[in-house]
């Protein structure tokens, strides 16, 4: 796993723009060299700021999107088409508004889907899709996301997972959480392994609320006390912050900051 690499914007708007320019050409990139590419969603304010972002520029006519599949981090296990579901907010912010194969947009299962009002189910039904789409060089039951971005909470939750929750603990790839200290509290996420099996993995943050969890994320601390820590990608990690999120960060880190 590596050592992230800190970048610093000035303000939430730029951070999503900068966000959503640098997936396009990640994806581009990806799809250039290997012919279709996977990202990995995620819910929250800054996540769903860089889809509406990427929405709005002219440059995501640049990516094949019917040769890209998505998935997604973590959900709320909600009815489908509930508003506080993290597919909903994506839905709306960019993917009703480009060419998607819908066979290739991986939504978690909602609470009103076929395994019901049962996430335990619903995780495991999530893990055999995300195994059905691994191949053998991916060497594990889930594939090599090429970005999976996540959002970090003020507690340093990322996805859901919480910290010091027995999901922290899980070596399955995906797993029911209940009792999540912020609502609703039952979720579907995946777990440490499963954050570790992308090849890029980029935290987003924005906001002075954050600013705490940033700073513990790019410690030495323990990804059960500090979930956000243990957010590491096999060949990249980012912190895309803005200059709130990042106002904690001590001087010894070096980072990249743009105007
Ligand atoms: O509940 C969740 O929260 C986090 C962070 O959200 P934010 O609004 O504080 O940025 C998010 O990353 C996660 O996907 C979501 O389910």
């Amino acid at each position: 796993m590596t050592p992230p690499a800190v970048l610093v914007h000035r303000d939430q708007d730029l951070l999503a723009k900068a966000a959503a320019a640098r997936l396009v050409t990640r994806i581009v990139d990806v799809q250039a060299a290997r012919g279709s590419a996977s990202i990995v969603l995620t819910g929250g304010g800054a996540g769903t700021a860089v889809l509406a972002a990427l929405a709005a520029t002219g440059a995501r006519d640049a990516v094949d999107w019917r040769n890209l599949d998505i998935w997604w981090g973590d959900e709320r296990f909600l009815p489908s088409g509930d508003p506080e579901r993290n597919e909903t907010g994506a839905r709306e912010a960019l993917l009703d508004h480009v060419p998607l194969d819908p066979a290739r947009v991986h939504p978690m299962p909602p609470s009103d889907g076929p395994d019901g009002d049962d996430p335990e189910s619903a995780a495991g039904r999530y893990a055999a899709e995300l195994r059905a789409a691994a191949r053998p060089e991916d060497h594990g039951p889930v594939p090599s996301f090429d970005v999976l971005m996540l959002g970090v909470g003020p507690d340093a939750h990322v996805a859901s997972l919480f910290p010091e929750m027995p999901a922290l603990y899980d070596e399955r790839p995906v797993v029911a959480v209940r009792g999540a200290p912020k609502p609703p509290p039952t979720r579907i996420s995946l777990t440490l392994p499963s954050l570790h099996a992308a090849r890029e993995v980029w935290v987003l943050a924005a906001g002075a609320s954050k600013a705490k969890a940033v700073r513990l994320g790019l410690s030495e601390a323990g990804p059960v006390q500090v979930p956000v820590a243990g957010a590491r990608g096999r060949q990249r990690t980012l912190f895309l912050l803005d200059r709130a999120a990042a106002s904690e960060l001590p001087p010894g880190i070096e980072r990249i900051a743009s105007p």
